[in-house]
C-alpha cells in the first residue's frame, strides 16, 4: 500500500490532519506521521506565504523520505494588524510553539481595538508533493473574531480565542468545539476536502 507522510512537528496539529484524512475515508493509503520515519533536519520556513511554507516543508519532507508528502503551513491573520500574525503565528511572542505566550501578546495588542473591528481568519495551506516531484498546494479559510479572554480547551494554538463566524458555532469558541465540529468549519478541513481528490488519485 502507498505511503503518504504527513509532516507536522506539532503533535495537536498531527493529530487533526490524521483525523480529517481518516474522515474522509482514503482508502488504499497508508497515513503515518513523522515518528514511523527516521529523522530529519527541519528546514527553515522562510516563506513569505504559508503556500511557500506548505511546499517548503512537503518538498523536504519528500527528499529525506522518498515518500509522498503532506504538509500545513497555518496561521491567524487578524484584521486589526493588517494580517499578522500570519506567517509567524507559530512563533509570534518570540518562542516557537508556546500558545500560552503568542496568545498572551495577541490578547495585549488588540486590547484597545473595539468588539466590531476584531475580525480574523484562520488560514491552512496544505501541500502534497509526490516523488515524482509533482506539486499541489491548496488553502482554506475561515473567519471570526478575536475574543478579549481564553475560553475552552480542546484544539490548539490560538483556538481559545477565536470566535467562528458561522452561526452553527453558537458565540462558541473554536476550543469549545469538540473536534468533529472544528473539522467540519476549520481552516484545514476546508483546504484538505480540496486535496482528496488528489489524494484519491494516490492509491491508484
Ligand atoms: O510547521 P509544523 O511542524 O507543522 O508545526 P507548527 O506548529 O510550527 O505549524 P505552523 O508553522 O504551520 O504554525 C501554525 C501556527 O498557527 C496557529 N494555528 C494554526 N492552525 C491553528 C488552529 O487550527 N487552531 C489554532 N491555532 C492554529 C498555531 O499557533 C500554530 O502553531
Ligand atoms: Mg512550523
Amino acid at each position: 500500500m502507498p505511503k503518504l507522510l504527513v509532516a507536522s512537528r506539532n503533535a495537536k496539529k498531527l493529530v487533526e490532519l490524521q483525523r480529517v484524512l481518516d474522515a474522509a475515508g482514503i482508502d488504499g493509503i497508508e497515513v503515518i506521521g513523522l515518528d514511523a520515519v527516521d529523522e530529519y533536519p527541519e528546514v527553515p520556513e522562510t516563506g513569505a506565504t504559508f503556500e511557500d511554507n506548505a511546499l517548503i516543508k512537503a518538498v523536504a519532507g519528500v527528499e529525506a523520505t522518498g515518500l509522498a508528502c503532506l504538509a500545513d503551513d497555518s496561521g491567524l491573520s487578524v484584521d486589526a494588524l493588517n494580517g499578522m500574525p500570519g506567517v509567524l503565528s507559530a512563533r509570534w511572542s518570540g518562542r516557537h510553539g508556546d500558545d500560552q505566550a503568542n496568545n498572551d501578546l495577541l490578547l495585549a495588542q488588540i486590547s484597545d481595538v473595539p468588539d466590531d473591528r476584531r475580525g480574523a481568519a484562520f488560514v491552512s495551506a496544505c501541500a502534497l508533493v509526490v516523488p515524482s516531484g509533482e506539486r499541489t498546494v491548496v488553502r482554506g479559510e475561515w473567519r471570526g473574531t478575536i475574543l478579549r479572554e481564553p475560553r475552552g480547551a480542546n484544539g490548539f494554538g490560538y483556538d481559545p480565542l477565536f470566535a467562528p463566524d458561522d452561526a452553527v458555532a453558537q458565540g462558541r469558541s473554536s476550543a469549545e468545539l469538540p473536534a468533529e465540529e472544528k473539522d467540519a468549519l476549520s481552516h484545514r478541513g476546508a483546504a484538505l476536502a480540496r486535496l482528496v481528490p488528489t489524494l484519491r488519485s494516490l492509491a491508484d
